[in-house]
Order: structure tokens, then C-alpha cells, then sequence
């Protein structure tokens, strides 16, 4: 494997009950890179990323992840990532202190642990720290995840719709942060989005998933020269969903 290679996912496939929702699935991801994952409701994005996380065993393929392959060592691979839970799954019981306290215990961290500054108070959370999770809004909760995701500076970053629902300065913070930690090249951030606009001026990669494959990809290159066309890639997405699936993937 290359020394840079973060995330290397290889002929994967992952579903449920034995059936695939994703299949074929090839990607490498190395440091620096921001990966922005698109694709209609129900294309398997969240099914890719739980396959990478590990929640889900692939039915086939291989996940590495900075040099350790999750089905041989999952324990280990999983060190190798940070990912922000979905909020319905976020303890409730738990103060936000109390849930940065036990990521960073499992991370073998300090509780503020974060590259480029105290994240939690970056993305507004001084005033909640103390209170329940139960009793956050859902992008409050939201912004706990990323913190928490964020500790320990884990060399890879997985965010499920994480920007969902934050306000327009906690957006913008965690597009700072992730941008910064992308720009150290010590990390790999792997983002899935609807938010197709925001994907140029964040991400220096992008796939689109349709129907479990990877339909299209963009390289850094292309976002950029989209992101100097207001509304020119999201038009290239829209271009891309409406061929047909044998067109795709050129
Ligand atoms: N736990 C599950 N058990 C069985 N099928 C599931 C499960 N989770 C998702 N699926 C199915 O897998 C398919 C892909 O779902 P997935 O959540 O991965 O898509 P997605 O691209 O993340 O969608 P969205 O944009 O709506 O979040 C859907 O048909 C969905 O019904």
C-alpha cells in the first residue's frame, strides 16, 4: 500500500440480510483529501460509509484503513478513523462533557484533545457542555458528534450528513476545520452530502453513487474549474443522474 493511502476500499459490497445495496465499490483516498460522497435518496451512501465504519460486514470487497484491513484486525482499523454518530443514536444520558470524556477514554485522548483549537467551543457548545444530550436541539446534538469525532485527531474522518441541520456559523466553523485538516495532509475526510452546492469549495474529490455503483467521479481539478461556474456542478450531477446507468462512469 502507498505510505499516503488513508482509505483504500476495494471491489466492495455491503447490504442487508444478504442482499447488496452497494456493490463494486473501488476508492482510495489519501492525505489531504476531502472526499465529498453524492447521491439520491436511498443510492447506499450511508450503507457505503457503515460498511467502511465497520458496523456492517462487507458481503465482498476489502476496507483498509491507514494500512490495517478492518475484516483482519477491526479493533485496530477502527482506531484509524473518526465518525460522527447519527443523533438519535448519541447517548442521551450523557452530558456533552461526559460523551467528549468517553470518545476520548476509547481514543486513549485528553478530552480536548483537537488540532487547531477547542473545537467544542468553536462550533458554539460552551453553553451546552454541562447540559444533557437529550436536551440539545437536533443540530446541537449534531455538533456534539463532530467534536467528538474530531478527538484525537484520527487519520480519518467519516461524516455522515453531519453538516445537516448547523447553523450557518457552525457550518462554516466545521468547513474551517475541515479544511484545516485537510491542509496539514496528516488527515482524509470522506463527507456524504445533498448539499451538492457546498461540495466545490469544500472537497478536492467527489463520487456520485446511483444505485449502489459509483457513477461518476470528479478530481480536483474538475471541482475546481466547476466551482468558478455558479451552479455548473451542480448542473455536471444532474447531467450525470439522468443518463443512463450504461452511460455513466466516464
Ligand atoms: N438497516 C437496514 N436494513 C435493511 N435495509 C436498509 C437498512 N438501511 C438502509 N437500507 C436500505 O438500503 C438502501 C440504501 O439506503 P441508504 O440509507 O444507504 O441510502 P442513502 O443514500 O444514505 O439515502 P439517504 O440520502 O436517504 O440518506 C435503501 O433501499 C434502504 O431502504
Amino acid at each position: 500500500m502507498d505510505s499516503s493511502e488513508i482509505l483504500a476500499v476495494r471491489g466492495l459490497s455491503a447490504g442487508y440480510g444478504g442482499h447488496a445495496v452497494v456493490s463494486g465499490i473501488d476508492l482510495s483516498l489519501g492525505r489531504g483529501d476531502i472526499l465529498g460522497l453524492l447521491g439520491p435518496n436511498g443510492s447506499g451512501k450511508s450503507t457505503l460509509l457503515r460498511a467502511i465504519s465497520g458496523q456492517i460486514r462487507p458481503l465482498a470487497g476489502s476496507v483498509v484503513i491507514n494500512g490495517v484491513d478492518l475484516g483482519d484486525a477491526p479493533e485496530r482499523a477502527k482506531s484509524g478513523f473518526g465518525l460522527a454518530i447519527d443523533p438519535p443514536d448519541l447517548p442521551g444520558a450523557l452530558t456533552g462533557r461526559q460523551y467528549l470524556q468517553l470518545v476520548a477514554s476509547i481514543r486513549c485522548c485528553a478530552e480536548n484533545d483537537w488540532l487547531g483549537g477547542n473545537v467544542a467551543e468553536r462550533l458554539g457548545l460552551k453553553r451546552w457542555i454541562d447540559r444533557l444530550i437529550a436536551e440539545y436541539s437536533l443540530g446541537t446534538q449534531a455538533k456534539i458528534a463532530i467534536a467528538a469525532a474530531l478527538l484525537g485527531a484520527p487519520p480519518l474522518l467519516i461524516l455522515d450528513e453531519s453538516l445537516n441541520g448547523l447553523d450557518p456559523l457552525a457550518a462554516f466553523e466545521v468547513k474551517r476545520v475541515i479544511l484545516a485538516l485537510a491542509a496539514s495532509r496528516h488527515q482524509a475526510v470522506i463527507i456524504s452530502t445533498h448539499v451538492v452546492e457546498a461540495v466545490p469549495g469544500l472537497c478536492n474529490r467527489a463520487v456520485l453513487l446511483a444505485e449502489g455503483s459509483i457513477a461518476r467521479e470528479w478530481n480536483a481539478r474538475q471541482l475546481a474549474e466547476a466551482s468558478h461556474a455558479p451552479g455548473a456542478f451542480e448542473l455536471h450531477v444532474m447531467q450525470a443522474l439522468s443518463e443512463p446507468m450504461s452511460w455513466r462512469r466516464r
